[in-house]
């Protein structure tokens, strides 16, 4: 019998993303090995939150372990200090952090798996990439990795609080090549919209732009900088006005993004998931200019659906100028939007369940802040 047959997971092996079901299957088979029982709420519809273990290490350098070595190798030799982080710590902006997560991997051989951070982590511009051993890129998990995840973490923007069992990152597990052509895109397009009204550009994705008109005569907040503490398990906690300068609408429908800071706006169209799909927002182009929009792009089926509340929600944009001023105009196309088949219908769809701080959002912070 092959290994994947003995991990059944519920899906009847079909290519797709797992759903929540399917990935408390893989656990129960000893393909996903928790340090220690999940928290509530830790199995998304379409994904796995990833926990901080016990110790975290500050790092000279950002670093990828190549096909010969284990990240705990490169961290001996790159370690500046070990910190604790059971009582809780501080990481710094500017800094990069090494973490081992509480989940382990012995994935059957036709499973991958791929990372990103959780929406609140990229809304906080918290930078962080999942990293393997012999991993040879950021955030990819090969098929049939068996072995240790680890987070790198740096904070861009706020000095943040973390602590054992912070989940600041999540992964999807992926049997085959489920992602929807062109054409496939088109065709579920036109039996209910995936992103607002018309017809968008569906190369590479379904394209979204962003919104510079105003949602309330505001158009998006900038980060302050030199701010206080974001305890990044602390949601409701944070005074908005400390930590974000409002930007409000003065009519021109543009903005001119200044080189190092941090911007939250929305899209234009409202965005859909439907059920029985997974998306992830990847950016347009790096040729149409010097931004970078999206940190934190996994989008949940039942996002914006109707059926679960969702209906008209925005695409929250995490965007940051690189090295010169840029002016962003109203209704240019930022990101793409990828679609993928679930490999089968999730239990439980985003907007569900108690824990989905986004569903139906408009221009939206954090649910750190009020
Ligand atoms: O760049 C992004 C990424 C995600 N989302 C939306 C779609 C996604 O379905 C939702 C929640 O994302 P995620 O599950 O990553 O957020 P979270 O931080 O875990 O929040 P929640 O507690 O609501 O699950 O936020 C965005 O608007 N912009």
């Amino acid at each position: 019998m092959s290994a994947s047959a003995d991990m059944r997971d519920g899906t009847d092996m079909r290519d797709g993303i797992l759903p929540a079901q399917a990935i408390a299957a893989l656990t129960g088979a000893g393909g996903i090995r928790p340090a220690s029982a999940y928290a509530p709420d830790q199995i998304q519809p379409a994904s796995l939150d990833l926990r901080l273990g016990d110790r975290a290490f500050r790092v000279r350098t950002s670093f990828l372990p190549g096909t010969t070595r284990t990240v705990q190798a490169c961290v001996d030799r790159l370690s500046l200090h070990a910190i604790d982080l059971r009582p809780g710590a501080v990481l710094e902006t500017g800094c990069v952090y090494i973490a081992a997560l509480q989940e382990a991997l012995a994935l059957p051989p036709d499973l991958a798996a791929s990372a990103n951070p959780k929406s609140s982590t990229g809304r906080i511009d918290v930078f962080t990439r999942v990293i393997t051993d012999r991993g040879e890129a950021f955030d990819q998990v090969e098929p049939g990795y068996t072995g240790p995840l680890y987070a790198e973490i740096s904070p861009r923007t706020f000095p943040v609080l973390v602590r054992t069992g912070s989940r600041l990152s999540q992964i999807r597990f992926r049997r085959g090549q489920p992602r929807l052509t062109e054409a496939e895109l088109a065709a579920l397009h036109a039996r209910a919209p995936l992103v607002g009204a018309g017809t968008p550009s569906f190369q590479g994705g379904v394209a979204v732009s962003v919104d510079l008109s105003g949602f309330d005569g505001l158009i998006g907040y900038r980060a302050k900088r030199h701010t206080g503490l974001v305890d990044v398990d602390a949601p409701g906690r944070h005074r908005a006005a400390e930590f974000w300068e409002p930007l409000a609408a003065d009519g021109s429908g543009s903005l001119i993004l200044d080189p190092g800071q941090f911007y939250i706006l929305a899209s234009k169209e409202s965005v859909t998931v439907p059920p029985d799909h997974a998306a992830e927002m990847v950016p347009f182009d790096p040729l149409v200019g010097e931004f970078r929009v999206h940190y934190a792009g996994f989008f949940d089926p039942g996002f914006g659906h109707a059926s679960v509340g969702g209906a008209g929600a925005r695409a929250v944009l995490e965007v940051r100028s690189r090295d010169v001023p840029f002016l962003l105009e109203d209704g240019q196309i930022v990101g793409r939007l990828v679609y993928e088949r679930m490999a089968d219908l999730p239990e439980t769809l985003y907007g569900a369940g108690a824990g989905s701080n986004y569903q139906a959002q408009g221009l939206k912070l954090s649910k750190h802040f009020v």
